[in-house]
């Protein structure tokens, strides 16, 4: 098979070692290219699930789109191969892995931390914006944790796959935007409102619409239908920011560019993300 580096990549080329995880397509290992004694994530995809569930053409674009990606926080594909059952992608090694894991375990983050994080996604998705991808699908289960503790975007591919399956057919709806939940034309604007859903999640532990029933939630997103808790305690510049990317009308969100300079995340975001 192909590879994005042009380099003809093949199984040979790496010692494989613990496994790191496990998707929906096949599981993800830990791995060492040989030359170069470089780790990365080795994640095999089985055809036959990929043929199943009809997201070869998408696996083919997501990795045409990620492996052109270039960010600090963006998860970076090195390249792919296949041989007769498996699809194998090359990827960046996360060192401290899922950040949902991370936010179950200390079931909200400090306000330094969230705002940290929320600022070095917005620069990822402004990069995003600027090559015209959009939709990075940010919830905390497509964001990885880095060595230093910066955030990745992982989403490439499975969101779309599980996008396409998990908001359609089951899963969460927590972080569709009304326009989304209607099945309306979206444009980048819609990864704002993610973003904004995502930071009301570090600070309170819950996304903002949850409910027991998917109609529940489908009525409150689209009702835009924000209560803040009392506890835990959050800044009022915190809710402030998060008020103005949760809005109705896309047109209307605060850019990704102003929230860079709101109070909140200036007073509190690590510049060094
Ligand atoms: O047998 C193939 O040619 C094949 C190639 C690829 C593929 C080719 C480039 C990039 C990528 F991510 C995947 N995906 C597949 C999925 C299911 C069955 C066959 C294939
Ligand atoms: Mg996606």
């Amino acid at each position: 098979g192909a590879a994005v580096d042009q380099k003809r990549w093949t199984l040979n080329d790496f010692d494989i070692g613990k496994p790191l995880g496990r998707g929906k397509f096949g599981h993800v290992y830990l791995a060492r290219e040989k030359r170069s004694n470089h780790i990365v994530a080795l994640k095999v995809l089985f055809k036959s699930q990929l043929k199943q569930s009809q997201v070869e053409h998408q696996l083919r674009r997501e990795v045409e789109i990620q492996s052109h990606l270039r960010h600090p926080n963006i998860l970076r594909l090195y390249g792919y191969f296949y041989d007769q059952k498996r699809v194998y992608l090359i990827l960046e090694y996360a060192a401290k892995g899922e950040l949902y894991k991370e936010l179950q375990k200390c079931k909200y983050f400090s306000e330094r931390r969230a705002a940290t994080y929320v600022a070095s996604l917005a620069r990822a998705l402004i990069y995003c914006h600027g090559k015209h991808v959009i939709h990075r699908d940010i919830k905390p289960e497509n964001l990885l944790v880095g060595a230093q503790g910066e955030l990745k975007i992982a989403d490439f591919g499975w969101s779309v796959h599980t996008f396409n399956r998990r908001r359609t057919m089951c899963g969460t709806l927590d972080y569709l935007p009304p326009e989304m939940v209607e099945s309306v034309e979206h444009d980048a604007n819609v990864d704002i409102w993610s973003l904004g859903i995502l930071c009301y999640e570090f600070l309170y532990g819950v996304p903002p619409f949850e409910a027991k029933e998917h109609s529940d939630t489908y009525r409150r997103i689209i009702q835009v239908d924000l209560k803040f808790p009392s506890r835990p305690v959050v800044s009022s510049a915190a809710k402030d920011l998060i008020t103005q990317m949760l809005v109705k009308d896309s047109s209307q969100r605060l850019p990704l560019k102003k929230l860079l300079e709101h109070p909140w995340i200036v007073q509190n975001a690590d510049p060094s993300g």
